[in-house]
């Protein structure tokens, strides 16, 4: 059964960029605990959708409200904010990993605003706090956990640039899920996959909603991934939402596969 108040309601979400309307007027609900899957052709809107969201570009207008310990206006916070205060994380299309420090270290990097809030943000926080000592400890188990469930433990002292692709991109899932967020915004995290990595993926995300309680927003084409792990599916083309529901639902929408197939008469399946 699907919970009353969602994680995240877009509401009339509109993105203009001069004369082109990349997002117009899309409304859609993100539950918490749950996949939300966003598709579309490509140019569809969806990378633009999740630069709303997270603060990389300020909505021409439309509400994004996010419910945590309180409630969150998108739409009116900076890109740290939403990341700080309002906890979403996001990866992007291409991996964006400090390719030369470690796989620890990466994941250490991610819990700098944690670590530094505990120092007191002052030299005598960092050269003596027990705060700070214990926050740091609690960080280093945090990356460990996190090493063990992306099955990097034996890399963790490996520069993060040379671990295989798959590796790289549960790296950067593991390094947003050390923030620590409600809401997690992965951008095409299966592209260029294998089989094996792509299914090492579907579990973690799978892990990710059911261990971890955290609400994930998706942008895949890979219908395999969306097919088998979302729980809601949000089609965009050109701008529009042009239907929602269960992915069985989506799948055999017609108007989804007319804007997949760019064809009139829907009559073909899948
Ligand atoms: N900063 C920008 N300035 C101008 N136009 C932009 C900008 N960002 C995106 N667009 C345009 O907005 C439209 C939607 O782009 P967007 O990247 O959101 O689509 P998408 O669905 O994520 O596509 P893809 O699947 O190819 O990544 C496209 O026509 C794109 O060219």
């Amino acid at each position: 059964m699907r919970a009353d108040v969602p994680l995240i309601d877009v509401e009339h979400l509109t993105m203009r960029f001069g004369g082109l309307l990349a997002v117009d007027d899309v409304s859609f609900k993100a539950q918490p605990r749950e996949i939300t899957a966003i598709i579309g052709p490509n140019g569809a809107g969806k990378t633009t959708v999740f630069n709303c969201i997270t603060g990389f570009y300020k909505p021409s207008s439309g509400r994004l409200t996010l419910r945590g310990d309180r409630e969150y206006l998108l739409e009116r916070m900076l890109g740290h904010e939403i990341g700080q205060q309002a906890k979403v994380a996001r990866t992007f299309q291409n991996i964006r990993l400090f390719p030369g420090m470690t796989v620890l270290e990466n994941l250490m990097v991610a819990q700098h605003n944690k670590l530094m809030r505990a120092s007191g943000m002052s030299i005598f926080g960092l050269l003596g706090l027990k705060r700070y000592r214990d926050a740091e400890i609690e960080a280093i188990e945090l990356a460990r956990l996190w090493l063990q469930r992306i099955g990097l433990v034996d890399d963790a002292d490996r520069p993060a640039g040379e671990l295989p692709y798959g590796a790289q991109r549960r790296l950067e899932i593991a390094r947003a899920m050390c923030t620590e967020p409600r809401l997690l915004c992965l951008d095409e995290p299966a592209a260029g996959l294998n089989p094996r990595e792509s299914a090492a993926l579907n579990e973690l995300l799978l892990s990710i909603r059911n261990q971890d309680g955290v609400g994930v927003l998706l942008i895949e084409h890979d219908m395999s991934v969306v097919m088998k792990i979302s729980d809601h599916v949000v089609v965009l083309d050109y701008g529009r939402k042009i239907a929602e529901g269960p992915p069985d639902e989506v799948q055999r929408d017609p108007a989804v596969i007319r804007a997949y197939l760019g064809t009139d008469d829907g009559g073909t399946d899948g």
